[in-house]
């Protein structure tokens, strides 16, 4: 108890002295061998980051500071689909990872789709943000930007066409290079 009160303390004083004035849940998610634990273990700045075993799987998290915010990035990695659902009711931001690689049998991003449709119907995140992070295009054959929106259908009209109640953004990028990951992380400290 006494060490509870310490700790909320130094944590209360470091967020005084850091000028952190926010903070920000990010879920993360997305189809399977995206890069989503990948990403996690880049975000992480601090030994405070950590992963935990719970009843379905596995959770990465990682804190990060940009600017006034203290961002924590959650994966709920687990078998059963989707664990991210137990993880809405208190997610500031959503970041969907797709492998820009990986596409199916008849050309399109199929099951990065119907995640992402699914998710946008959950009222627990109604007018929360969506990040969609492109990721691998270090790797040949990786999608294009122009051809990415048509295979998740966005092309008519863009984005804003499509989810008016909410902002959304796509990125494209590297997680193992390192490519396009600070365009988000602005990108979010601009829209949670
Ligand atoms: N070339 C390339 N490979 C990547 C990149 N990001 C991740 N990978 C590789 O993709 C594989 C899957 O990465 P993970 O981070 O485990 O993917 P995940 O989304 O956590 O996968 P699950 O937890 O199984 O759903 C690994 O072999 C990574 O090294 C990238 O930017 N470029
Ligand atoms: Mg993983």
């Amino acid at each position: 108890k006494f060490f509870d009160l310490l700790n909320m303390l130094i944590y209360a004083i470091e967020c005084r002295l850091k000028g952190i004035t926010k903070h920000a849940e990010i879920v993360i998610t997305g189809p399977r061998n995206a890069g989503k634990t990948t990403l996690v273990h880049k975000l992480r700045t601090d030994s405070t980051n950590k992963q935990v075993h719970w009843r379905r799987g596995m959770i990465s998290t990682a804190h990060l500071d940009h600017k006034h915010i203290r961002f924590m990035f959650i994966e709920p990695g687990g078998l059963a689909a989707p664990p991210v659902f137990g993880f809405l009711r208190s997610a500031n931001a959503l970041l969907l990872i797709v492998d820009g690689t990986d596409y199916d049998y008849d050309g399109t991003f199929g099951e990065a789709r119907s995640m992402l449709d699914a998710l946008l119907e959950r009222d627990e995140i109604r007018g929360v943000p969506v990040a969609i992070f492109v990721n691998k295009i270090d790797r040949p054959g990786a999608v294009g930007p122009e051809e990415f929106m048509a295979l998740m259908g966005f092309e008519y009209g863009g984005l804003d066409g499509i989810w008016r109640e909410r902002a959304v953004e796509v990125f494209f990028g590297s997680v193992v290079v390192g490519q396009g990951i600070q365009e988000v992380i602005e990108w979010l400290s601009q829209h949670v």
